[in-house]
């Protein structure tokens, strides 16, 4: 596939963002696009909003995966693009419109000359949430087609295009989501008295929720705990009865991810007592660490550099990803991909470098046919 194509693909992709499991139109297009390739070793499934294309290889034993998340964020677009998203209020803010386009580069490639393996895209749904690997792993059609490795890229605006970076084992965070509800009394704003505010309680557990890796975590461990969203009361001179927090936590360790269960429990014991009002906590979806399978990290540097590309050690990250469940079952492992861009993951103004597309492309395809499994 031409670089033109890609971009152009990209574009299109990006055009039409998603939220996890409404990634209908995404579906259609990615079909669309994989009806056109050569049929002879083909063969495709649907699984939900997902897609899974497996490529016979030309004397396989083996099945290597690679896994593109196909989601995107409710975040309103703020780049000068000409090919905006065209869903208001939401964005391909994560680079999945990148994941998408380097799986199809690849596909192509290994559609008109297969591998000696055989090979297995899997376009997996809802990664930003409510999470797509864990109920695609434990598929009917996943049992059916299941793969000896599997590896998945993400988009890195903080390296250089043309540079790939990992490490062995730790990569990615524990993550859990967090949802916090106050239900307390309404009531005119200049009869205090006679209420409980839930802005008020929500904005101190925001502040005390800052002292629990300041304070609980061990300063050699590493955590996170993060309020996104606020919300709470309708108008500027009521007492707002309701409030809600939405946030994440993050841990490198799972026990310390227990640690920080325990204390926003504690915090909301307390601010109970204090405020006279009662909590309810979700945690939502949770996310299985990454640990890249140690054996995979020397030859992926290897494709890297063969390919003319850098390989750089990469540091542990807070980020998570849904796809650890997938390498808590199958050997394999993750890597960043440069895309140079002036604003980070989940920004309105994210900008990666479509140059990175072509690298994505050849260092995927180069494992594939490449990979010792
Ligand atoms: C790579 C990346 O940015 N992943 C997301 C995963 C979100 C998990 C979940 N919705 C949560 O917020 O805990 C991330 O925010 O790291």
């Amino acid at each position: 596939m031409k670089p033109e194509q890609l971009i152009s693909i990209r574009r299109d992709l990006h055009q039409i963002p998603e939220l996890g499991f409404q990634e209908h139109k995404t579906q259609q297009y990615l079909l669309e696009y994989i009806s056109t390739l050569p049929k002879d070793h083909l063969e495709v499934q649907t699984w939900k909003t997902g897609i899974l294309v497996r490529v016979a290889g030309t004397h396989a034993s083996k099945t290597i995966a690679y896994r593109a998340d196909m989601d995107a964020l409710p975040i309103q677009e703020d780049t000068d693009y000409a090919f905006q998203s065209i869903h208001e209020g939401y964005m391909h803010a994560c680079g999945h419109d990148f994941h998408m386009t380097i799986a199809l580069g690849a596909l192509t490639r290994l559609a008109h000359e297969p591998a000696e393996q055989t090979a297995l895209f899997l376009f997996q749904p809802a990664e930003e949430g409510p999470g797509g690997a864990l109920p695609m792993l434990e598929s009917e059609e996943m049992k059916q087609w299941w793969p000896d490795m599997v590896f998945a890229l993400h988009i890195a605006p903080d390296l250089p295009v043309g540079t790939i970076s990992s490490r062995e084992g730790l990569l990615f965070a524990n993550t859990s989501e967090l949802f916090i509800d106050f239900h307390g009394k309404g009531g005119h704003a200049a009869y205090p008295h006679f209420t409980k505010d839930m802005v008020l309680a929500a904005s101190q557990f925001t502040v005390q929720a800052q002292q629990i890796v300041a304070r609980n975590v061990d300063p050699l461990d590493s955590a996170v705990v993060t309020i996104g969203k606020i919300t709470g009361g309708f108008v500027q001179n009521v007492i707002a009865e309701h409030a809600r927090l939405e946030g994440t936590l993050r841990s490198f360790q799972a026990n310390t991810m227990d640690l920080l269960k325990e204390r926003i429990e504690a915090l909301a014991n307390g601010i109970e007592i204090s405020q006279g009002c009662s909590i309810s906590i979700d945690y939502g979806s949770n996310y299985y660490q990454v640990k890249n399978s140690k054996a995979y990290i020397q030859p992926l540097q290897d494709i890297v550099e063969t390919a003319g590309y850098t390989f750089k050690e990469a540091k542990p990250a807070m980020t998570g990803e849904d796809f650890g469940y997938m390498l808590r079952d199958i050997p394999g492992f993750m890597f960043w991909l440069g895309v140079h861009s002036p604003y980070g993951l989940h920004h309105s103004r994210l900008q990666p470098e479509e140059e990175a597309l072509q690298v994505g492309v050849d260092v995927v395809t180069n494992t594939i046919r490449n990979m010792t499994v």
